[in-house]
């Protein structure tokens, strides 16, 4: 699908979706209990193919009409799965599923899209194997496919933090239904550390004790998965909220009110920050879980993205808009999504006017919103490109037209509609 987006202004009311990071960990928590309910899931590409792992390792994820997961676990023992599990587009699945085939007596095999194909799995491999399992890429270059051989029977392990916490967050669910738990050493500095700080607050919520340590993180084997009641709620997505709240920054001269924006252990709650320091009004009601932003005069700042990777792609538009240079640091990691989001938002911005410099951890959009020109740029078959260069289509001259906008399906199907119902002029093409 094609968006062709016109030059509008928003404002309005929007409701967050609920997390993508949180439903994957409550999704594969009730799976590793006897089962849970799971209320307010974010129902998308990417959280069904969690579900869909679930259900090979012999659980079972049922939606009812109201959208809430019924789930049935398979209690701390995933069995040998009967078919290829396919992680789609889904770093996270991957991730934290790889860790639940290495718990299973025998073997299983992971694959995914081209996309997730490319990404790196090596480290998660390799501390698998030094945990007494058999872990493996197909093509010997650290990518899927992957064929992982449990049971894994160590205790200690170390991993380097620089690649993926997703690793750290597969090790430690998987962990807690060993024996005898999991000490995980990181070789290198955490990034993306928040998303850890998500897995141990869901695995709290389910009654399960994980910690950091000195050397990474601990967590004690022989422990249930059992939420308050039997059931979790998810909250809402502030990545998600990102798009948003830049909409209202740069377009919404009467304001957008974004709900559903309770506080919890997302990094990417940074946002509200960051609008704020370029220069939006912005005001943040954390009980009401409302966030009101509005338009003003937008200036660059620096940034670091260590914590918040998915926060690049949202930051470099609104820096695109902003006057002066926006100076994202600390983005290496960030390369290994879905595509190389640094590259990527730096060509695809460059298609519409905008100067950008590129470094390998780094990227600097020298901005200036009257740069920016409708044309037709490229989403990269990555949901978050594709929302970050339709927030720049409200504010270029002219139409923008996204190729393969399709992809928001993977975090935040309805972003389209949401767009438009703030007020966004924009037309879907085949
Ligand atoms: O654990 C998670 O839910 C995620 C962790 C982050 O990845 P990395 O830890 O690989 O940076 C983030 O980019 C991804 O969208 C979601
Ligand atoms: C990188 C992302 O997710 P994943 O790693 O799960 O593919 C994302 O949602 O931006």
């Amino acid at each position: 699908m094609n968006v062709t987006i016109s030059p509008s202004r928003v404002q309005g009311r929007a409701r967050a979706p609920p997390s993508k990071s949180y439903t994957h960990r409550a999704i594969l928590a009730a799976g590793y209990a006897d089962g849970a309910t799971v209320q307010d899931a974010l129902w998308s590409a990417d959280t069904k193919a969690t579900a869909g792992a679930v259900d090979l390792f012999g659980g079972d994820v049922d939606r009812t009409d109201d959208g809430t997961l019924e789930i049935e676990g398979f209690d701390g023992q995933p069995g040998v799965p009967a078919d290829v599990i396919d992680c789609e587009n889904s770093g996270t699945t991957m991730r934290l599923v790889t860790a639940t085939a290495a718990l299973a007596d025998g073997t299983s095999v992971l694959t995914g899209d081209s996309s997730l194909r490319s990404r790196p799995q090596g480290p998660l491999l390799e501390a698998i194997a030094d945990l007494g399992g058999d872990a493996y890429s197909t093509r010997g270059n650290g990518q899927a496919p992957l064929v992982v051989t449990g049971p894994i029977t160590g205790t200690e392990v170390s991993i380097p933090g620089d690649v993926s916490s997703q690793y750290i967050t597969a090790l430690l669910m998987a962990g807690a239904v060993t024996e005898e738990g999991l000490e995980i050493d990181l070789e290198t500095e955490l990034k993306s550390a928040p998303y850890v700080d998500v897995t141990i607050e869901v695995l709290e919520d389910f009654g399960v004790e994980a910690r950091q340590t000195d050397a990474g993180f601990a967590v004690e084997g022989g422990q249930r998965y059992d939420p308050a009641g039997g059931e979790y709620r998810v909250p809402g997505d502030f990545s998600s909220i990102s798009y948003l709240l830049a909409a209202g920054a740069i377009a919404g001269d009467e304001g957008v009110r974004v709900e559903g924006a309770q506080p919890s252990a997302q990094g990417d709650t940074a946002i509200v920050d960051i609008v704020e320091r370029m220069g939006a009004d912005v005001d943040w009601d954390r009980e009401d879980g409302t966030i009101d932003v509005s338009t003003a005069a937008l200036e660059g700042i620096e940034v670091s993205v260590e914590d918040t990777p998915d926060l690049l792609p949202t930051i470099a538009t609104l820096g695109a808009v902003a006057d002066g240079d926006t100076h994202i640091t600390d983005a290496e990691h960030v390369r290994y999504k879905e595509t190389d989001r640094v590259s990527a938002m730096a060509e695809e911005l460059g298609k519409m006017g905008v100067e950008t410099t590129e470094e390998q951890d780094a990227l600097t959009v020298h901005g200036d919103e009257s740069d920016l020109e409708g044309v037709r740029v490229d989403g990269r078959g990555d949901h978050r490109i594709v929302m970050a260069l339709a927030l720049a289509g409200l504010v270029a001259d002219g139409e923008t037209t996204i190729a393969g906008a399709e992809h928001v399906d993977v975090s935040f199907p309805d972003f389209f509609d949401t767009l438009e119902e703030l007020g966004a002029t924009l037309d879907r093409s085949d």
